[in-house]
């Protein structure tokens, strides 16, 4: 995988860890689709002066450098290759979440719903997955301080991190939030696709809805999203 733009991302990363005077932090959090871990660890992050890592982003944009190069999902071997060709780089300023592939900024595209529908695809490619799985790990490493998020960041990309979290919701919860998100113009059918169907694909590759030893879990069904960010917060501030 080609990074043109990580080492300017590297190097914020590094000043803004000894910036922050946490010196380095691992946070890592997993969790099922619609569960609040992208938006849960932005807010974190910015109220701590941590990075912040979109794993699935990664996932999602390897996902569009496919769709653009009309690469056949069905051909494993041809995702793979494609995986790790793809000129991936993305910003851990929580301020600023910028995700290019080559020159093109893709970070709306990779929200859209083809991308969704499709994403599962680059998820369960074992090649795929280890290419982008040492590149998460070097992006961590290279962050001082920083708060990851993905399906397997607890139990395979940073096992050994000092705070490790399951951010869970029930389904009816995860499909609501979703749903508002979306702005309330998908059918149920489309949300179900995309929330539950694909975390059913990517069980497949990651184990997300348990917790592993030493990895806590955080059940936002019933709390808002502050009271969420307040949580996280408050485990990671236990830490420092
Ligand atoms: N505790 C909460 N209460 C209410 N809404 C929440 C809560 N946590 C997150 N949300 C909202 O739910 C929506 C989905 O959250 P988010 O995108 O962060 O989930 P996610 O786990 O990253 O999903 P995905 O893995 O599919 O990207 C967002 O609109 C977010 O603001
Ligand atoms: N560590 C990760 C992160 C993400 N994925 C996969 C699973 C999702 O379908 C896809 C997009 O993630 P999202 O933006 O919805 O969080 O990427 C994964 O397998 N492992």
């Amino acid at each position: 995988m080609t990074n043109p733009r990580s080492q300017s991302a590297e190097t914020a990363a590094a000043e803004a860890g000894s910036a922050s005077g946490h010196g380095r932090l691992v946070v890592a959090v997993d969790g099922p689709s619609g569960s609040g871990k992208s938006s849960v660890c932005r807010a974190a992050a910015r109220r701590l002066g941590a990075e912040y890592l979109d794993t699935g982003a990664m996932y999602r944009a390897a996902t569009w450098y496919c769709l653009e190069t009309g690469v056949d999902f069905d051909d494993e071997s041809a995702v793979a290759v494609a995986v790790e060709e793809t000129p991936l780089s993305l910003s851990t300023d929580p301020d600023h979440q910028k995700v290019w592939v080559g020159e093109s900024d893709v970070t709306h595209a990779i929200r859209e719903s083809r991308i969704s529908e499709a994403v599962s695809a680059v998820a369960t490619n074992r090649q795929a997955r280890s290419v982008l799985i040492a590149e998460q790990r070097r992006l961590i490493d290279a962050a001082g301080f920083v708060i990851a998020e993905g399906r397997d960041i607890t139990t395979v990309v940073a096992p050994d991190a000092q705070v490790r979290v399951l951010l869970t919701a029930s389904a009816e919860a995860r499909l609501a939030r979703r749903g508002a998100e979306l702005g309330g113009g998908q059918s149920a059918e489309a949300l179900q696709r995309q929330v539950i169907e694909r975390d059913v694909r990517d069980s497949a590759a990651a184990n997300f809805t348990e917790a592993a030893d030493g990895v806590a879990v955080l059940d936002s069904s019933e709390l808002s999203f502050e009271e969420t960010v307040d949580s996280l917060v408050g485990r990671i501030e236990s830490v420092q």
